[in-house]
């Protein structure tokens, strides 16, 4: 059994307006999503801007409110508030957040914004506590003195390593990081990584890994779901994802991951513009001739895509 099992999730915002603030239309933040992730394993969600991913780690977290659809943990749908509660959700899931600088609280010492979690679902004396928070700034690599010093005097990294010992403070199963690194330089992005893999190797922890950058994500995640207009549109494992990638928005990504090979960049450049265009001419990659997104077709036992019927090929136009 998976240790989450997000089952055709759908996350609509309403739009009011009008003189009676009425409900006008709806955003279609988070509009049908499946997908499944094993203890220990990372699956990340990669898509641009405003494809919803966010929306769909803040619904599995129970941050937002989900429209329908189910959020199976360890096979009991936590989307029912009773469920939550018996299979003490809140404890076992745990996010962290791409801008440490207003995620953890300024005017609080690090000591008390690690405790916190504990102090809301533990039960510690006072010691036993500090020995807790001494114990998981050794596991990110902070020393002691950290404890009484607050969030600004810290570097970024620092900081995200702070955030990371606050979310595993409650022994979490998940901790769906939402573009964890997107906001720290190259070399402290790798080390933040590193330690994050290193914590799920001791903890035995899930993550969803959201981003909008394949490049990130290549060496994190087991398993990859790309996500466009709050659909999923293509999901397999690493290598199906960057060694046959089959929609043209998952190739438009891969694309984008800058090239390090000086030789290579010329041939790099021709192939991302020349995809770019097939890109900006096939809107077919998304909706069929009634305007309905495309479901997503089984390509081998671990790679789907949403793919038309002619794989692609021809000009369609968006009805959508
Ligand atoms: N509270 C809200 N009310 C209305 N619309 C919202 C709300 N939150 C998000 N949206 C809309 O839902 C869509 C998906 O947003 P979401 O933040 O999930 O995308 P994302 O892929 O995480 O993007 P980013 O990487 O920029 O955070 C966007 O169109 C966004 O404007």
């Amino acid at each position: 059994m998976s240790l989450i099992e997000v089952k055709n999730l759908k996350v609509h915002y309403p739009i009011r307006g009008g003189f009676f603030n009425r409900v006008v239309d709806e955003v279609k933040a988070v509009d049908g999503v499946s997908f499944s992730i094993d203890e220990g394993e990372t699956v990340g969600l990669v898509g641009e801007s405003g494809s919803g991913k966010s929306t769909t780690g803040k619904a599995i977290i129970g941050l937002e409110e989900v429209t329908s659809g189910s959020i199976l943990y360890k096979g009991k749908d936590v989307v029912k508030k009773s469920h939550r509660r018996s299979m003490k959700y809140d404890e076992a899931v745990q996010m962290i957040f791409q801008d440490s600088m207003s995620s953890l609280n300024p005017r609080k010492r690090v000591e008390d914004i690690i405790a916190e979690p504990l102090r809301n679902f533990g039960n510690l004396s006072k010691d036993e506590e500090k020995l807790r928070v001494l114990q998981l700034l050794d596991i990110v690599g902070l020393d002691a003195d950290a404890l009484y010093k607050y969030p600004h005097q810290f570097s970024g990294g620092q900081r995200q390593r702070i955030g990371v010992a606050r979310a595993v403070a409650t022994d979490p199963k998940l901790i769906i990081a939402d573009e964890p690194v997107s906001a720290l330089d190259l070399s402290v992005q790798a080390q933040v990584l590193n330690f994050m893999k290193k914590i799920q190797r001791e903890f035995n922890i899930s993550y969803l890994f959201i981003s909008h950058d394949l490049g990130v994500v290549r060496h994190m995640c087991d398993k990859i779901a790309i996500m466009n207009r709050g659909r999923i549109v293509e999901f397999g494992t690493r290598d199906d994802i960057y060694d046959n990638p089959q929609h043209i928005y998952t190739k438009r990504l891969l694309a984008a991951i800058p090239e390090t090979n000086v030789n290579n960049r010329e041939a790099h450049r021709k192939e991302r513009l020349k995809i770019e265009a097939e890109y900006q001419n096939n809107q077919s990659a998304y909706y069929d001739a009634d305007g309905m997104a495309l479901p997503l077709v089984q390509i081998s036992d671990t790679h789907f895509a949403a793919l038309p019927e002619d794989g692609g090929q021809t000009n369609g136009e968006v009805n959508g």
